[in-house]
This record gives structure tokens, sequence and C-alpha cells, in this order.
């Protein structure tokens, strides 16, 4: 069979039409017929003239017209529209019309296939932003961890930089590593030419309750009012104060005995009580250390005189703080 006689076949509505038609073509002559018969059984008690035939063929024909006319109007012209539309509905659907005749479903089907699929890229469109999501979390912790390490990085830095900086940042006066290397220089040079070297050790008492009773600020304001008063009270050019650290303080002394330095280191002391930090309370004292090399009291090193001072200041916190003790 060729693809012409193929697209010839006509549509299920078409076929549909053409038997409608066809049963409607053999209704009308036996409707015809059948008022024919009526007319003549009605007409059979009288005898039929000419003329009453020839009026009574013309009522036959004019109803025949009639029918006709009513059956185009009102069944096979709808039929029409019915199988024009239905076409257009199957050229469109691209899938034959169900059985039933029912043109809403393929629509239907159509909506929901729509529907379908739009539900499905959405799925999708979720699963890719979950993905993009999930991927800029990770970039956000590998962020962050860079940026702890470069944190990190920055605090070793700092506390670099601060043991290499020559001052102490909190009170602005020499840090240990400027004492270190004077009491080293001042050391011998003392020996060299036979000088007197003074060294104290500074430390305020109880500093841990002050800190806790008043906070932390106020014990750094302490420490820094400390710092000026040994600033002001020290102040030769061969004179050195330093913090140590925490609350410890130095005085390296060149030129001064023990006796001279105690001197002045007593008055410090008691000027510091006279401060009476903080707000007057007058709780924060002052023990002190002091060794003191001299040619008739030559130490052996540097280190061995600033230990002597420590042990000083030891044997002062001991005996009841508050107060300056002299090495052995
Ligand atoms: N406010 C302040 N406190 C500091 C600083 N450095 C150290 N400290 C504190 O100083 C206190 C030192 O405490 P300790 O070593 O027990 O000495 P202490 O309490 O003075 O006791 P004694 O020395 O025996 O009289 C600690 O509580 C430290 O936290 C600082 O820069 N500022």
């Amino acid at each position: 069979m060729s693809n012409e006689s193929v697209d010839e076949l006509p549509s299920p509505a078409t076929r549909g039409l053409g038997s409608l038609r066809l049963r409607l073509t053999l209704a009308l002559p036996l409707l015809n017929a059948l008022a024919v018969a009526v007319f003549e059984w009605s007409l059979a008690g009288e005898l039929p003239n000419a003329q009453a035939l020839a009026r009574l063929t013309w009522l036959v024909v004019l109803l025949s017209a009639a029918q006709l006319l009513l059956v185009e109007l009102w069944m096979l012209r709808p039929l029409r529209h019915l199988a024009a539309g239905c076409e257009a509905m199957e050229s469109q659907c691209a899938t034959p019309l169900p059985n039933d005749g029912l043109g809403a479903a393929p629509r239907l089907d159509g909506e929901l296939d729509r529907i379908g699929h739009a539900m499905l890229r959405a799925r999708d469109s979720l699963w890719q932003q979950e993905q993009s999501a999930s991927e800029l979390q990770r970039e956000l912790s590998e962020q962050r961890r860079q940026l702890d390490h470069a944190q990190a990085t920055l605090e070793a830095n700092r506390r670099e930089l601060a043991s290499l900086a020559r001052v102490d940042t909190l009170t602005g006066i020499a840090n240990q590593r400027v004492f270190d290397e004077a009491l080293r220089r001042e050391f011998k040079r003392a020996q060299r030419e036979r000088s007197l070297l003074a060294v104290a050790v500074l430390d305020l008492d109880q500093f841990r309750q002050f800190n806790r009773v008043h906070g932390k600020a106020a014990g750094d304001a302490a420490l820094q009012r400390l710092a000026e008063l040994l600033g002001t009270r020290f102040k030769r050019d061969t004179d050195l104060v330093a913090r140590l650290g925490g609350e410890e303080f130095v005085a390296l002394l060149p030129g001064f005995g023990m006796a001279e330095a105690q001197g002045v280191l007593e008055s410090l002391r008691e000027e510091w009580r006279a401060l009476r930090l903080p707000d007057g309370d007058g709780q924060l004292t002052l023990s002190i250390g002091l060794a003191a090399a001299s040619p008739a009291h030559p130490y052996l090193s540097a280190q061995a005189l600033l230990q002597a001072a420590d042990e000083a200041l030891y044997i002062a916190k001991h005996a009841g703080r508050d107060r300056l003790s002299l090495a052995a």
C-alpha cells in the first residue's frame, strides 16, 4: 500500500459521520413511503380523484424537503462542527482520540505532563542549589582555616616583634632584653674600673589578689604608676630601670654601693606606700631585694649579682613583705 493511500484513509470521526449520513439517506425515503402509506390509508374510504392525488404528492414532497432541512440544521451541521473540532484536537495532540470521544482527556494528560516536567525541573534545580550550598560551605571552611592560620602567624610575629623591641609596651620603660645587655655591660665595666654596681629587684606584694579585687585595669594602672615612680627616682644617665615581666621590676645603679642604694630604695618604697593605691585604700605594698658589687664584695658574674638580689627579695617576701632586704 502506498503512502498516498495511507494519507487518504478517513479518520474515525469522519468515518462515523459517513455512516450517519448513510443511515439518514436510507431513512428519508422510508419516511416518505410511510407518509404516503398513511395518507393513502386515511383516504382509503373516499374515492381519490386526480386533483386530490396531485395535492397529496406535493404535500409529501414539501414534507420531505422540510425533513431534509431540519435534519441538516439540527443534526448534520452540529455533527460536522463536532467532527471538525475533533480533527483539530487530534492534529494538535498528535494522539488518536479515545474511543469514548472525550476531547478533554488529551488536554488533561498534556497538563499533567507539563506539571510533571516542571516538578522534575524544580527538583533538579533544588539539587543543584544544594550542591552549590555544600560547595560554598566547603570554601567557607577552607577560608576559615586559612584565616586561623594567618591569625596564628600574626600572633607569632607579634610576639617575636615584642621580644625584638626594647621597650615594655605597658609601662614604656626598658624591657628584660635591654636590662640583660646593660647588666652584662655595666658589670664588666665595674670589674674593669673597680667601681660600684648595685642591682635592686622590686616586686609588688599580693598583686594577684589586688588584680582580683580591683580588676586587671587597676593592676595595669598600678604597674604604670610604679614604672613612672622608678623613672623619676633614678634619672641619672647611667641608671636603668626595667620591667622584667608581670609585677617585677629592676633598677641597675652603676656607682652605687649598698648603703646609697638602700637609702634611695627605702625612700622610694615609702613614697610608694604614701600613694595608697588604688583610690587611697593603701593595699598595694612593695618588696625589694638589693645586692651590690664592689671591689670589697665582688661577684663572679653579672648573673650571680642578679641572683643575689633575687634571693634578697625572696627573703623580704618571706619576712612579711613591704620591706627591703639586703643580699648577704
Ligand atoms: N594587671 C596586670 N596583672 C599582671 C600583669 N602581669 C602579671 N600580672 C599578674 O600578677 C600576678 C602575680 O601573681 P604572683 O606571682 O602570685 O605574685 P603576688 O600575688 O604578687 O604574690 P607575692 O609576689 O608573693 O606577694 C598574677 O595574678 C598575674 O596575673 C600585667 O601586665 N597586668
